[in-house]
């Protein structure tokens, strides 16, 4: 039964004052006893996927902006009931006006631990990165679109560490399939088609100093050679058909070029790669993971 006292009404003249603020209920600052469960640290805490528009630099010194979804997390030590969770919000978007990159997100770390007084802190943009491609031979263009995301992350010690996630599409043809497909050709005058199949190398870098995301991507494409295709005419088609003939590869080759690649690119510390072929002989996936592995890296 709700007390006749209270009013149902929303007033929008109704300012707040400092008063009225202070004698504001404030659990998240409450002391231990409130804490639920286990009194432990919590590794990350923070929020997920919100989002606005961020700029980033282009290569040619052009800026780029794009929605970006932010994921912002800080460690939370023991005997502490919670974060006070909008600074998460608040204290990025001070930020928002500025260029992002990989090293940008040291500040960004170092403004987290300190605005919610953490010791750790944690940071992921995420967003879909254009680059303009050329096609094969008609000499069209058009805009092939990159997942990507930049994350930091700044420990105890306020080592602060930056890696690129990126998305590589790319086309595998098989290798065991086209010999078999020139078996049938040969010893019994059968058309064959040997399978390929739309593909992706999800790729995490952790940097030793800035990369673009436009040279990460040529790394791919230096490394595969297939990349999947924008514009396509007849010709474009046609060229994408001997590409794939002259550069056929299983799950492992796709691996092992994309590590011979990645492993001489000196901006690149470390790096996890997995590539995944979506394949069209079966109904199920191949899949082969690579890493660098150097000490104190990735695994
Ligand atoms: N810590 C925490 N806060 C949450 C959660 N879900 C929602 N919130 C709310 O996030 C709101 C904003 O938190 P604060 O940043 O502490 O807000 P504030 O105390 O007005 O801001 P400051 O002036 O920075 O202290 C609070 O009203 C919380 O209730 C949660 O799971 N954990």
């Amino acid at each position: 039964m709700i007390s006749t006292k209270l009013k149902r009404y929303y007033d929008p003249t109704f300012t707040v004052s400092d008063d009225y603020k202070a004698s504001l209920p404030d659990l998240q600052n409450g002391p231990a006893s409130l804490i639920e469960g286990a009194d432990v640290p919590i590794q990350q805490v923070g929020i997920s996927d919100f989002k606005l528009p961020l700029k980033y630099p282009r290569p040619d010194g052009e800026l780029i902006t794009l929605e970006t979804s932010v994921d912002g997390y800080v460690g939370l030590e023991a005997g502490k009931k919670g974060i006070n969770m909008s600074r998460i919000m608040r204290s990025f978007y001070e930020f928002q006006d500025d260029v992002f990159h990989p090293d940008k997100l040291e500040e960004v770390l170092e403004k987290y631990r300190e605005d919610l007084d953490s010791q750790s802190a944690y940071l992921r943009l995420s967003f879909n990165y254009p680059i303009s491609q050329e096609s094969l031979r008609s000499g069209l263009e058009g805009y092939q679109y990159y997942t990507v995301a930049i994350e930091g992350t700044m420990n105890t010690n306020g080592d602060f560490r930056s890696f690129i996630h990126l998305d590589f599409e790319y086309s595998s043809a098989c290798p065991c399939s086209y010999e078999l497909s020139e078996h049938a050709r040969e010893k019994r005058e059968v058309v064959s088609i040997p399978h390929s199949q739309r593909s992706v190398a999800n790729l995490t870098v952790e940097l030793n100093e800035e990369i673009f995301i436009e040279d990460l991507v040529q790394h791919c494409q230096d490394a595969l050679m297939t990349e999947t295709q924008v514009m396509v005419k007849r010709e474009d088609e046609q060229a994408f058909a001997e590409m794939n003939g002259a550069y056929q590869k299983f799950v492992e080759d796709a691996a092992r070029l994309l590590y011979e690649e990645l492993n001489d690119e000196e901006r690149i510390k470390d790096f996890v790669i997995r590539c995944v072929h979506m394949e069209s002989l079966h109904s199920h996936d191949a899949v082969s993971r690579i890493c660098k592995g150097v000490k104190n890296g990735l695994r």
